[in-house]
């Protein structure tokens, strides 16, 4: 008599074995910058005489106003003068520079994102063959195969790690990717993705020009940088450690914004138009809704003020504008403010570094005895896009090495 054989699972048994048991969480996180660091007070010097436009004094002037508006005091920048004097189509957005800016940052690029990478890794604990999948995103480049693709020698992962690239999403990619990255580790069982992101405003850069004000943002508030994350379901003990449990994510556009911030590439790098007066009203008029869609179908009916925070500062002027609607206490938009003021808006890595330093914040609220247990991640970008996350703080926030 044959042995009787086992029942095939169905379908549904076999989906259910495939899933995580928990909810995603933030793992580690990992950031780098280039090591140029620019002062902003001595960012008009430095562009004006890049770039031979020192006989330009009224626009100089005004750059110089507008600077110190926007809420940053330095940042990193992967373009010297010994580069721009090495390449003077990228100070004419009429010369064609686009294949040159995209040689520059086709290698650029990955070596930064495996900067920070590297560190999430290390923070992780498990090697790097142990990532499963990959999500990059940057609006710094247009190419196949692309960051992705360079980052699995340059961090040792496996062949068949699953790649997602993500490019020219503004500055929501960065929750974008992590968003994506939540639904992938709570959907593959044991499944740990590493989010990547990485931008340098080389593809931006052009001389200052009358009338064009939205260069004279482009320059004086963007940043470059690279930022890391992994993310998993279901710790393995007592090697991993959830920062934060990702508890919800949504995006939503903003009715009749969609001219408010526009980018493309052209010959020239990228152009586009950033309507600054806009951008904070339009905001500020849709992040309670935005937020009250999040939190009232989770029944978490917590008082902004109770809430962690961890919002894309665009600029100051939108942290601003944010704080005056939700009325928050000063110290709600601190780790948005430092980040913007020490390194810039650096698209979606921005988010990331964001995410480093609020660790930082609630670590020392805890050994005060008074961190929050719930927070919500703000991001914005074209479109116009709003991204929310929903955070449960675990109270393993040890800082980064
Ligand atoms: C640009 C600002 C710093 C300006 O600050 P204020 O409004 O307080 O300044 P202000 O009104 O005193 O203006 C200072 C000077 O700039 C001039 N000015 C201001 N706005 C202007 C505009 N849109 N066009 C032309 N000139 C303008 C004023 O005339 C004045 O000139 P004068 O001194 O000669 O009188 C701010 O509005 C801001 O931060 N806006 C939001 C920026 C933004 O959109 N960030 C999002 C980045 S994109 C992002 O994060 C998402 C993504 O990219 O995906």
């Amino acid at each position: 008599m044959g042995s009787v054989p086992a029942a095939t699972p169905s379908v549904r048994e076999i989906w259910r074995a495939q899933r995580a048991d928990g909810p995603a969480a933030v793992l580690a996180i990992g950031t780098a910058n280039p090591a140029h660091c620019v002062p902003q007070d001595e960012f008009p010097d430095f562009y004006f005489r890049a770039t031979n436009s020192d006989h330009l004094t009224a626009l100089k002037g005004k750059f110089k106003r507008v600077f110190q508006k926007l809420g940053v005091e330095k940042r990193y920048l992967h373009h010297t003068e010994e580069l721009l004097r090495a390449h003077p189509e990228f100070l004419d957005d009429e010369a064609a520079s686009l294949d040159a800016r995209l040689d520059i940052v086709a290698t650029a690029v990955p070596e930064l994102a495996a900067e920070a990478s590297k560190k999430a890794i290390s923070e992780w604990g498990r090697p790097a063959a142990d990532i499963t999948h990959l999500v990059v995103t940057t609006n710094s480049g247009a190419h196949i195969p692309g960051v992705d693709f360079r980052l699995i020698p340059l961090l040792g992962l496996r062949p068949s790690v699953r790649r997602t690239m993500l490019y020219l999403n503004g500055c929501f990619a960065g929750s974008a990717a992590l968003r994506l990255a939540k639904d992938l580790a709570e959907n593959n069982r044991g499944a740990r993705v590493l989010v990547v992101c990485a931008e340098l405003t080389l593809m931006l850069f052009n001389g200052p020009k009358e009338g064009s004000f939205e260069r004279l943002i482009h320059q004086g508030l963007f940043g470059d940088g690279a930022g890391a994350v992994v993310v998993g379901a279901d710790p393995l003990s007592p090697v991993e450690h959830a920062l934060f449990e990702m508890v919800s994510a949504a995006q939503t556009v903003i009715p009749d914004s969609g001219d408010a911030i526009t980018m493309h590439i052209t010959k020239g790098g990228f152009g586009g138009n950033i309507s600054t007066r806009d951008v904070p009203v339009f905001i500020g008029d849709n992040v309670e809704r935005c937020l009250h869609d999040s939190l009232e179908p989770l029944g978490i009916g917590a008082k902004w003020n109770d809430l962690f925070w961890a919002v894309h500062p665009g600029s100051s002027a939108i942290l601003d504008r944010i704080d005056t609607v939700l009325q928050l206490e000063p110290e709600k938009l601190a780790a948005s403010r430092r980040v913007l003021s020490d390194y810039g808006n650096m698209f979606g890595v921005t988010i990331i570094f964001v995410l480093d330093e609020l660790r930082r914040r609630l670590r020392e609220q805890e050994g005060a005895g008074g961190a929050p247990e719930w927070g919500v991640v703000m991001t914005f970008g074209p479109g116009l896009t709003v991204e929310t996350m929903v955070l449960h703080a675990t109270g393993h926030m040890h800082a980064s090495p």
